[in-house]
């Protein structure tokens, strides 16, 4: 299927964001080891998050997670310390994000993890049982996901968790955040030196929890904003001044390209909008590292070339084990749409201003990413028209996407 999206002349609308699935799928693992109690509330209602709350509530022999990386490896860790025997799959694509560090970390703490298909990916049988924990290393460097997932069953091994991390530390924010959730439920959970974490074992308390919305969702209407005229306005409702989400660093970098934020207060005094408009400044070429957010780094590829910034981005080297190689469909993409990046071993991507012929009518490919459908679309502002391939995918993060365009105004033509 592809869709044909058309932009409205004007943007001018309040979109209400999907939650965040990072939050949620913290939130829910730990809600799961404080022992139940009310669920977190304003949970997202997209696929990573749906897999994530079956699984946990009906506990099946065989959990497919289908392609929600913190659900395979987060509950990896959580079925290791919850007494059961199960096996956790995915799509095809999950068979080749690697999860060995993990396994590793598991069974140095004594858990009981076996390989169900090629050694070091998923499928995994796992058989659970209480843990005592202890100090283990794990590197930094390949998915700050195996690190969350192994801090949040701390509190419930007997003597804690002292984590060495390795190397460089990757995606450091959703470290923090997953501290920071954990701390929200009563763990002790810190920094203790500049590479370990020291998780006390002291149980979780049981407590309602309120979901942040998404800042990476943000990201594409920041990018509408940018991309459209001077009179572009977005209001995104749900999201926090000081957000723990480590993507809201998506209105600084916006900053840079034209797109102002202001924060409104609602009448009980909680800031929870964000009013996206054009400050009238943009940067002539764009440096930045996004080996902290590598999930917006899609957004900004996509938005710089089309507003003609040539950029060097790096810290792009978790890119190629995400829902597809994304170095790789960039580089593609942008090619059929007439911009020629390259990659620096896989860990920058440079665009230089250098253009190519675009192919005619070219239709974007999704490769079953997400973000690839959510970073591309926003191009209908600058060039009035976009064709979207398989467009669904969009449901793993942000299922009512097309339904927030076609509110704000897009038309969506429908081609099988
Ligand atoms: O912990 C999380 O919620 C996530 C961590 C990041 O993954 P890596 O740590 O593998 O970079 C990010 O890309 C992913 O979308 C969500
Ligand atoms: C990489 C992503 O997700 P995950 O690793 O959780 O599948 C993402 O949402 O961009």
């Amino acid at each position: 299927m592809q869709y044909e999206i058309t932009a409205p002349a004007v943007l001018n609308h309040t979109v209400d964001l999907p939650s965040s699935k990072s939050v949620s799928n913290r939130a829910l693992i730990i809600h799961a080891l404080s022992g139940g109690g009310m669920l977190p509330q304003n949970l997202s209602d997209c696929d990573d998050t749906d897999v994530m709350i079956k699984a946990l509530r009906d506990m099946p022999e065989v959990i497919d997670i289908k392609a929600a990386g913190t659900a395979m490896r987060f509950l990896t860790a959580y079925l290791a310390v919850t007494p059961g025997r199960h096996t956790i799959t995915g799509i095809e694509r999950m068979r080749h994000r690697p999860i060995r560090l993990l396994v590793d970390a598991l069974r140095y703490l004594g858990a009981e993890v076996e390989y169900a298909g090629e050694e070091g990916y998923p499928p995994l049988r796992i058989t659970g049982r209480p843990l005592d924990g202890g100090r283990i290393e794990i590197p930094g460097n390949v998915s700050s996901q195996y690190i969350s997932a192994l801090l949040m069953i701390g509190p419930v091994l007997r003597d804690g968790l002292r984590l060495h991390l390795t190397g460089d530390i990757i995606s450091r924010p959703y470290i923090d955040m997953t501290l920071w959730i954990m701390g929200e439920f009563g763990a002790e959970a810190e920094w203790t030196d500049i590479s370990t974490i020291t998780v006390a074992p002291k149980p979780y308390a049981a407590r309602g929890y309120n979901i942040e919305n998404d800042w990476s969702a943000a990201s594409y209407w920041y990018e509408m904003v940018a991309l459209g005229g001077r009179d572009s306005e977005v209001t995104l409702t749900g999201l926090m001044d000081g957000s723990k989400q480590g993507d809201s660093s998506v209105s600084y970098i916006f900053s840079l390209l034209g797109v102002k934020t202001t924060f409104g207060t609602t009448e009980e005094g909680v800031p929870t909008t964000v009013r996206l408009s054009r400050n009238g400044h943009c940067v002539p070429r764009l440096e930045y590292d996004f080996i902290n957010s590598p999930d917006l780094a899609q957004t900004f590829v996509v938005c710089c070339a089309a507003l003609g910034v040539p950029f060097r981005f790096t810290g792009l080297q978790t890119l190629r084990i995400k829902e597809t190689d994304r170095i790789e469909a960039l580089k593609r993409e942008m090619g059929k749409l007439g911009y020629v990046l390259r990659d620096v071993e896989g860990r920058e991507l440079v665009w230089s201003g250098e253009r190519c012929e675009p192919l005619p009518d070219a239709a974007v490919d999704t490769y079953d990413d997400h973000r690839m459908a959510l970073a591309f679309a926003p191009l209908a502002m600058k060039w009035g028209r976009v064709r979207i391939n398989n467009p669904h995918v969009v449901t793993k993060s942000y299922p009512h996407f097309w339904n927030d365009l076609k509110s704000s105004g897009f038309a969506i033509d429908i081609h099988e």
